[in-house]
């Protein structure tokens, strides 16, 4: 399968604190790849290096080289704001606008310049039936968001990252202020949406990294571990604290 992302010697460092040691991946087109690890051991910071949203932070320095579609995005000349229409993003809150269910998700495609309101109404249901929540909002669409519940607002906002066509969605931790049947909901999400984009997710649920991804990643304290086929991983894990980590010994 064709890669999309391709990361060569990646250092990140906060100050003087080295965040990321020399990471080095190729994540496939239309996978779902799944970042594990214990608490502050850089996944997050990794998965924000895949658009650039670290560049926000004043303190971060970042060597090395992230290819997107062949593309090197810390080049000088990437726009930023074109990739990360490219490469969008779901946080572990569910975070969506003090606004209409509507207007959440024309909100992307209105910045980038649409205003014919039968394109938006177009990209509105669309978005919408992606992230599997059609059906439960399309009588309410000028309610605000708010008043959905979390789950619900989690598909909310995994229908605006993809009312801009992005082609590569990243999740942090995007199901642990869920519960378990919300969460259930977006793991089944997850599979259809690889159909046509590619999934990076950060998850502290071992059992939900096995159960929706193809490819696993294991980080510990800033160092790719170990990093492959998420069957070949929780079967037989290469590594000793791979190993460790899988079967509950340390995290
Ligand atoms: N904005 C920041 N400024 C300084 N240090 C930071 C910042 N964000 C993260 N760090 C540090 O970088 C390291 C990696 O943090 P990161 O949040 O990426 O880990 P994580 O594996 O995602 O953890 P968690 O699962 O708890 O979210 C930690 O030592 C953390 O304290």
């Amino acid at each position: 399968m064709e890669n999309i992302i391709e990361v060569r010697n990646l250092n990140l460092y906060y100050g003087d604190h080295q965040a990321l040691k020399n990471i080095n991946m190729d994540i496939k087109k239309n996978s779902i790849t799944a970042f594990i690890g214990p608490s502050g051991c850089g996944k997050s910071t990794f998965l924000r290096t895949l658009n650039r949203m670290n560049d926000l932070i004043d303190s971060v320095r970042i060597e090395g080289s992230i290819k997107i579609d062949g593309k090197e995005i810390y080049d000088k000349n990437t726009d930023t704001i074109s990739l990360r229409k490219k490469v969008g993003m779901v946080f572990q809150q569910p975070n969506p606008f003090p606004m209409s269910i509507y207007d959440n998700i024309a909100y992307g495609p209105r910045v980038h310049g649409i205003k014919d309101k039968k394109t938006l109404d177009k990209i509105v249901e669309d978005s919408l039936k992606q992230a599997a929540i059609y059906d439960e909002v399309k009588d309410v669409l000028k309610k605000s968001a708010l008043g959905l519940s979390g789950g619900q607002q989690q598909r909310i906002c995994i229908a605006r990252a993809l009312a801009v066509q992005p082609e590569i969605l990243l999740m942090d931790e995007p199901t642990s202020a869920l519960d378990p049947i919300s969460t259930l909901k977006i793991e089944e999400l997850m599979e259809q949406l690889k159909q046509k984009y590619t999934v990076v997710v950060v998850t502290h649920n071992m059992q939900q990294a096995a159960r929706v991804s193809d490819d696993t990643a294991f980080f510990l304290v800033g160092d790719l571990v170990e990093f492959g086929s998420t069957k070949q991983m929780f079967s037989y894990p290469k590594d000793k604290r791979t190993e460790d980590y899988i079967t509950g010994r340390f995290g």
